[in-house]
């Protein structure tokens, strides 16, 4: 038997200290099971050679890969039968999916498959999740339900399906990394309390968008690439798996700044990722194990939400790079 406690035994625990309601436990145990079973079913794919696109377009207007559909439909299945969740909503889904009979406390919003293009050359993709609660029941649910800011979440967290499959998750007390035994099926503690540290010398963003950025994120990135020559005195590297859970993972172990910010390539999008399916529940993650959450302007936690599949502008990690940034975007 393992040394390492399990994500039931963890969530279990909690619950009998009475620091987690134990529909909540079941919520989550669900997404850890749809989480396990999407990491089989990614190497299923691979051996079947079956990676391909599919021929549907999800609400954003984008191709779907085959496995985009079946992780959207791997945690419908999971989250459907628990009796705790009154709805879900997901980047895969045009609207919110009322869970037929709930009348469960909890919705939960996801980004089933994150960084889906990486799929077919098999870099680390994730899933990511947000759990709200319900403030009706499943009858009558509309998107209203769901535009609950940041703050609001009671959980969120992501799975990583790299060379090891993680799951980090957060009830707002610590951050903490599952990863996930081959042979048992069970998520093991593996990372406990993990803290970003506050000072990085390592970015992260799609460079190839450079002439469309921003006066602060030019001056930001310069800097960086200036190095030990320019105003930061110091060498900074950089890196773009092109997945954002792989980039945050990498960021949560070894501290480092994420940035999609908005730019002027496509004006009506203020933003690639999406707030309530991306950015919300990483800055959660993030804020918790001590780093920050901005989009230059304002906290991504507070931003009030308008539509579910809302796109909004995203820099977060290690705390005094994410100030530099939010610096040089109030000094304009
Ligand atoms: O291809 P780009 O423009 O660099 O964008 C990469 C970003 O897009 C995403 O893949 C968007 O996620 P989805 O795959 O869920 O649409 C992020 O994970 C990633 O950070
Ligand atoms: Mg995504
Ligand atoms: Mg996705």
């Amino acid at each position: 038997m393992s040394e390492r406690i399990s994500l039931l035994q963890h969530l279990t625990l909690a619950a009998r200290a009475g620091h987690l309601d134990p529909a909540l436990v079941t919520v989550v145990q669900q997404i850890g099971a749809a989480s396990r079973e999407i990491s089989a079913a990614l190497t299923r794919a691979a051996l079947a050679g079956v990676l391909g696109a599919v021929e549907t377009s999800n609400a954003s207007g984008e191709t779907q890969k085959k496995l985009d559909v079946l992780a959207n439909d791997a945690f419908l299945q999971a989250l459907s039968w628990t009796g705790a969740v009154a709805g879900i909503a997901s980047e895969e889904l045009d609207g919110p999916y009322p869970v037929p009979g709930a009348t469960g406390d909890y919705l939960v919003l996801l980004d089933p498959l994150d960084g889906s293009s990486n799929i077919d050359v098999n870099i680390s993709v994730g899933s990511i999740f947000s759990i709200l609660r319900a403030r009706s029941g499943a009858a009558g649910l509309t998107d209203a339900d769901f535009l609950q800011p940041g703050t609001a979440q009671v959980c969120a967290g992501f799975t990583v399906y790299g060379p090891a499959t993680v799951m980090v998750l957060c009830f707002g007390h610590g951050v903490q990394g599952f990863t996930l035994d081959p042979v048992s099926g069970e998520f093991l503690l593996t990372q406990a309390d993990i803290r970003i540290p506050e000072r990085t010398s390592e970015y992260a963003i799609n460079a190839s968008n450079q002439r469309w950025w921003q006066p602060p994120v030019q001056r930001y990135i310069a800097e960086c690439m200036a190095g030990k020559d320019g105003p930061r005195g110091r060498d900074f590297n950089m890196r773009w798996v092109g997945s954002m859970v792989g980039d945050v993972y990498r960021l949560l172990t070894r501290g480092g700044i994420f940035m999609y910010p908005r730019d002027t390539k496509d004006a009506s999008k203020p933003g690639k990722l999406r707030l309530m399916y991306e950015a919300n529940p990483i800055g959660y993650v993030v804020e918790h194990a001590g780093g920050a959450a901005s989009t230059g302007y304002e906290r991504i936690l507070d931003i009030p939400p308008e539509k579910v599949h809302q796109r909004v502008a995203v820099i977060l990690g290690s705390k005094e790079e994410v100030d530099t940034v939010v610096a040089y975007h109030r000094a304009g």
